[in-house]
């Protein structure tokens, strides 16, 4: 017999939160079993919601501009924060930075780490687990404020979502591959054995505040790096953000997406609506035909083979100039098309091949993805441009038909 907890019985009727041996479907929280009846399964059900808000804040370090500060609660007396900011990041802005926090008198202390693929790694998050050790973090009132590229920022959620099983964070990205893809979804994770994002976890941000400021210093090649994720939109969901590289890819790189700025603006906008159309209906990845896979089928080898000279808007890039190849081939964009994609990504200085796209490499990399895709290809390809099929049965020799293609047509680009 079940035993029965009369103290339950008030917690339920008081609302509080309890599983009890109920005789009513109506009550019966997790469809658990009728009293009386032998014990012998629990189907436990619950959902969990999952909301944050991604908002534009430039400047968001000025003395004036609090918004980084919103979540602070005046009742708990001075506030404090922990900070993980990236090297470079802390060595071109560390003292604005410093000046802001002092400023509004908040606690603080910086964990500044090295970022780059190759820190992508356990030892680096444990470095992050140590400092919110160290600085003593209260569990759910001091979010922990992350400030740096896709590489920190998948790294501070990892350890975020692992510390006392969730440490609220905030995410302040300062590429624009964090800008546009890294800081919008919920995914975090490292590298592991030689695999891209091997270990990870779906682990959402409460806010993500989007500086635009900050691409002032991006290096030109990681601007490139980071249009290759909004050129992978552009080619699966939306020509007119094709139309918009078709007219400015060079500017864009040049300028670090100041000008032309009405198109820059549609451009981030796009690109980040265009991302967040598709995971939110999907954001724990139930469905695996996923249109933002598109470009990550043989990049995740490309990029890990090739560490660190391919950085990962690059290895992006090579796999979907691949792809493009590879759908045309197969009548689903014709050869303008598959011309204008590979000089839009030579006008954003982005490699359309490697010497690592060998038959051996490419099909070693789709095996690898399709355990990551859970037994099928699923295999995103382009129709024209701006929309995309699934396939799942492209074969090795019709990827070395398509690398050899495409090394033909030579649209290697030197930067
Ligand atoms: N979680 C996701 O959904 C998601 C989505 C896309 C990409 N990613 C991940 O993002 C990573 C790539 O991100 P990334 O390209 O931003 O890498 P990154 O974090 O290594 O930053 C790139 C370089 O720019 C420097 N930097 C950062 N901000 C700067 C600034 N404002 N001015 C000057 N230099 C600056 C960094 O020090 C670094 O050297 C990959 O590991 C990829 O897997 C994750
Ligand atoms: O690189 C990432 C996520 O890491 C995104 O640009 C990309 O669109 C998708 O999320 C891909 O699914 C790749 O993600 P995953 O290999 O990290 O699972
Ligand atoms: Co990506």
């Amino acid at each position: 017999m079940f035993p029965f907890d009369e103290q339950a019985i008030g917690r339920h009727q008081r609302g509080e939160q309890s599983v009890l041996p109920t005789t009513h479907p109506s009550e019966q929280s997790a469809g658990l079993f009728a009293l009386g009846a032998p014990v012998t399964h629990w189907a436990v059900k619950a959902t969990q919601s999952v909301s944050y808000e991604i908002q534009l804040c430039d400047d968001v370090f000025a003395l004036d501009n609090l918004t980084l500060l919103e979540d602070v609660t005046p009742a708990g007396g001075r506030p404090r924060r922990l900070l993980v900011v990236d090297a470079n990041v802390d060595r071109l802005y560390g003292a604005r930075i410093r000046a802001y926090l002092e400023h509004h008198d908040v606690i603080h202390r910086i964990c500044v780490i090295d970022s780059g693929e190759t820190a992508k790694a356990m030892d680096t998050t444990l470095r992050i687990i140590d400092a919110l050790d160290d600085f003593g973090i209260d569990r759910r009132r001091e979010p922990v404020i992350g400030v740096g590229g896709g590489v920190l920022l998948d790294m501070v959620g990892f350890a975020c979502g692992m510390y006392r099983r969730a440490t609220p964070y905030v995410r302040v990205p300062t590429t624009l591959i964090g800008l546009v893809d890294a800081a919008v979804g919920i995914k975090t994770g490292i590298n592991n054995n030689g695999h891209k994002n091997r270990l990870g976890s779906y682990f959402a941000a409460d806010r993500t505040l989007l500086d635009r400021t900050f691409l002032g210093t991006l290096p030109h090649r990681h601007v490139s790096n980071g249009l290759a994720e909004v050129l992978k939109i552009a080619l699966i969901k939306d020509g007119r953000l094709f139309e918009l590289f078709a007219q400015h890819a060079g500017q864009f790189v040049t300028t670090r997406m100041q000008h032309p700025a009405d198109a820059a603006t549609e451009l981030l906008e796009r690109a980040i609506q265009g991302m967040l159309e598709e995971l939110q209906p999907n954001l724990w990845e139930k469905v695996l035909e996923r249109v933002v896979d598109y470009g990550h089928t043989f990049s995740p080898t490309l990029e890990m083979h090739a560490l660190p000279e391919l950085l990962h808007g690059e290895a992006v890039s090579v796999d979907m100039a691949l792809t493009t190849v590879l759908a045309e081939r197969r009548g689903l964009l014709d050869a303008g098309q598959r011309r204008e994609i590979l000089a839009v990504m030579a006008a954003l200085r982005l490699p359309t091949w490697h010497p690592l796209c060998t038959p051996d490499t490419l099909g070693r990399a789709l095996r690898d993805t399709v355990r990551h895709r859970d037994g099928q290809q699923r295999l995103p390809l382009p129709i024209g441009i701006g929309s995309a099929t699934f396939v799942n049965d492209v074969t090795d020799a019709e990827l070395a038909e398509a690398a050899r293609a495409l090394a033909e047509a030579r649209f290697e680009v030197t930067r």
